[in-house]
């Protein structure tokens, strides 16, 4: 086209980057808005009262601009550190009821632990960068939540 060229094209075109962090954690499933009867029906076996132990594996993904000059969306070296601050030290070889104060009074499902990674991850990225956090539980329990 007449008087564009490479570098344009290439300002307009959008990308998604994901990067994949594990971390080890203990939880118990208990609602303090339900009885100690209903938590145990709700929850079965994941209201054990001593808790049990997942490998989750969360993916964050950015969607942006790809920079014309960086050819990035975002520096994969920046989303690493603050994956570090929001996932590594507060959650790894953790018990998230009990270590992370979020989680004393909301129950730590693994889509409430979506929303605390979103909402922790969005206050250190640019405006509208996140796209998604994705996490799984077990290799079959696979939780996703977008800000919505
Ligand atoms: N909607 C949700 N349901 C459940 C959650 C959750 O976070 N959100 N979490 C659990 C438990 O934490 C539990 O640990 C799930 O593990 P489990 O049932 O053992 O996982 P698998 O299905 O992968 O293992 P199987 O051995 O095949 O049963 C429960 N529900
Ligand atoms: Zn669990």
């Amino acid at each position: 086209m007449a008087g564009s060229s490479v570098t344009d094209g290439a300002a307009q075109r959008i990308g998604y980057i994901t990067r994949i962090q594990s971390f080890s954690a203990c939880h118990r499933l208990h609602s303090i808005h339900l009885s100690d009867e209903e938590n145990k029906r709700v929850y079965g076996k994941c209201n054990n009262p001593n808790g049990h132990g997942h490998n989750y594996k969360v993916e964050v993904t950015v969607r942006g601009k790809i920079d014309a000059h960086t050819g990035m969306v975002m520096n994969l070296m920046d989303l690493k550190a603050h994956i570090e601050e929001v996932i590594m030290i507060p959650l790894d070889h953790k018990h998230l009821d009990k270590d992370v104060p979020y989680f004393a009074k909301v129950v730590s499902t693994t889509e409430n632990l979506a929303v605390y990674i979103w909402d922790q991850m969005v206050e250190l990225l640019p405006p509208s960068l996140l796209y998604e956090i994705r996490i799984h539980e077990t290799d079959k329990n696979i939780i996703i939540y977008r800000g919505e």
